[in-house]
């Protein structure tokens, strides 16, 4: 049987490609991590290179299990870590610097130089961003400064910047295209989502080369074609899409005020905000959630660092569980009149505080505070971030988000108690699908539907799947007393 979809998942720490069927169903995988790089305190990089060879290799282990050919694959989709920004020699594909993660914050003053300007305003309204080191533009300016003759030879023509989805189009053509798609540019801090086109005027400012910009496609659209070199035949690559976007898209929340939360180290939640480019009085993200048939269709997204790094420390750090699966018992056990709660702002704290200087804290310890109530904070801690982002979303879109339902994916929404946790402190149902995998299924659909293989974006969705709806049970009144205590000891973390 020909028309297997090959769909790749290139994220922060490992890489997975994953092959599905014509009928949606899972035949193949292959997974590896590959090294990470922490060069100064706050900085975070990737070899462009490793990152390349973890996709071959996962490509080749996900065709050996499934015991199919490249030539069987009839389309391949990706989706990417974002904002990781590469920069590579146009001729040779030679990587000219390590890949600077979106984690990393080393072009934080640049940030601070352009807020003392008073240029946010600007970028926010153009971009839907905000002065973060988190985003592409800062850190592609870093690297342009920073690299000597680097800005003279992107202007000539001779160096092409990409997220990870154009760096790996690029090296799976074979050098010949340069392209990238609506929802990876709308990441860069330099890409204008109403005009849909990149930005002159953010790029005089940021001193970016155009002549170094990828061409902006639909997220599903003739990305180009792999050099039969690689895998031995030419492969049409036909869908892209962010990481987060296409866990929107895997969800299947097409509709204005559907909404996905992903639970992985850390959170991203995005709400549809259809045709409506909704601004942020509260310091969420404006993004463009998916460009289909040259149609934009916008989001709101709050990011949260820490969600299942939470968990991560509590076994890692604190030797309070071994497996990361055993928090959810642990959680069980506390004590239920101690009120303790944990700020995780390990590494400062996302939307919709963005305080990059705030660090964590524990409160409410007791002399019979243990290793149960340390979890229970923990798990805590995700449903009451998210919290802090619906709120954020209710205040800046309340027409969208009064029925909101949240549907779930990520590693994390395996603990039944976290998501109970979730539906009760949000006062909002939450739904977990049955098939969790929806970032890679999200990239799949993109590549499968431009190849006419599986449904359209209705079809599609009649196919989503719940496997559990969480239904509110907290008292109004506990919930509050819950929240505002959480509210208190954020307030108490904060830098300012
Ligand atoms: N059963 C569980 N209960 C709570 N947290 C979990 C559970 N299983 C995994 N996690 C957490 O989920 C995260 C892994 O999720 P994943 O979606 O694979 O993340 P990422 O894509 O960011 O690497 C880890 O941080 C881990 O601590
Ligand atoms: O690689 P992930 O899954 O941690 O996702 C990273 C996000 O795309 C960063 O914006």
């Amino acid at each position: 049987m020909s028309g297997y979809i090959l769909a790749i998942d290139q994220g922060t720490t490992s890489t997975r490609s994953m092959l599905f069927d014509r009928h949606m169903r899972v035949v193949g995988l292959g997974q590896q991590e590959f090294p990470q790089y922490f060069p100064a305190s706050g900085w975070v990089e990737h070899e462009a290179e490793e990152i390349w060879e973890s996709v071959l290799a996962t490509v080749r282990t996900a065709l050996a299990e499934a015991g199919i050919g490249a030539a069987d694959v009839a389309a391949i989709g990706i989706t990417n870590q974002r904002e990781t920004t590469v920069v590579w020699d146009r001729q040779s594909g030679e990587p000219l610097h390590r890949a600077v993660v979106w984690q990393d914050r080393r072009s934080a003053h640049v940030c601070d130089e352009l807020k003392a300007r008073g240029l946010e305003p600007l970028f926010s309204q153009k971009t839907g961003l905000l002065l973060d080191p988190y985003f592409s533009g800062t850190k592609l300016a870093w690297l342009l400064d920073r690299t000597p003759g680097l800005r003279e030879r992107a202007a000539s023509g001779e160096v092409c910047f990409g997220t990870v989805d154009s760096w790996l189009i690029y090296k799976l053509t074979g050098g010949r295209v340069h392209v990238t798609d609506a929802t990876n540019a709308s990441r860069t801090l330099i890409y204008n989502i109403g005009e849909n086109r990149w930005d002159e005027e953010l790029l005089d400012i940021l001193g970016i080369p155009p002549a170094m910009l990828p061409e902006v496609k639909d997220c599903a659209a003739d990305f180009g074609i792999t050099d039969p070199a690689i895998f031995g035949v030419e492969i049409p690559i036909l869908g892209v899409a962010g990481d987060q976007q296409a866990a929107m898209i895997g969800n299947a929340c097409f509709r204005p005020g559907m909404m996905k939360s992903t639970y992985g180290t850390g959170c991203f939640a995005l709400l549809n905000t259809g045709l409506d480019r909704v601004a942020s009085s509260n310091r969420l993200l404006t993004t463009i959630a998916y460009r289909l048939d040259g149609v934009t269709t916008y989001a709101l997204e709050g990011s949260i660092f820490i969600a299942g790094a939470a968990v991560q420390w509590l076994r890692d750090e604190l030797g309070f569980i071994t497996v990361a699966s055993d928090v959810s018992r642990l959680a069980e056990k506390a004590d239920p009149n101690q009120r303790v709660y944990l700020v995780p702002a390990f590494t400062g704290l996302g939307a919709p505080w963005w305080d990059a200087d705030a660090r964590g804290a524990i409160f409410g310890l007791t002399r019979g505070t243990g290793p149960a109530e340390f979890a229970r904070a923990a798990l805590e801690s995700v449903a009451y971030q998210t919290f802090d982002l619906l709120e954020a979303m209710r205040r800046d879109w309340q027409a969208g988000t009064e029925r909101t339902i949240l549907r779930v994916d990520g590693g994390m929404v395996a603990s039944d108690w976290t998501m109970q946790r979730l539906a009760d402190i949000l006062a909002a149902p939450v739904d977990r699908p049955v098939f969790l995998e929806t970032t890679i299924l999200g990239a799949a659909w993109l590549a499968a539907s431009r190849a006419g293989l599986w449904p359209d974006r209705e079809g599609f969705a009649a196919r989503w799947q719940r496997d559990h709806r969480f239904e509110p049970g907290m008292a109004e009144a506990e919930r509050r007393q819950a929240i505002d205590g959480w509210r208190d000891s954020v307030e108490r973390c904060l830098s300012r």
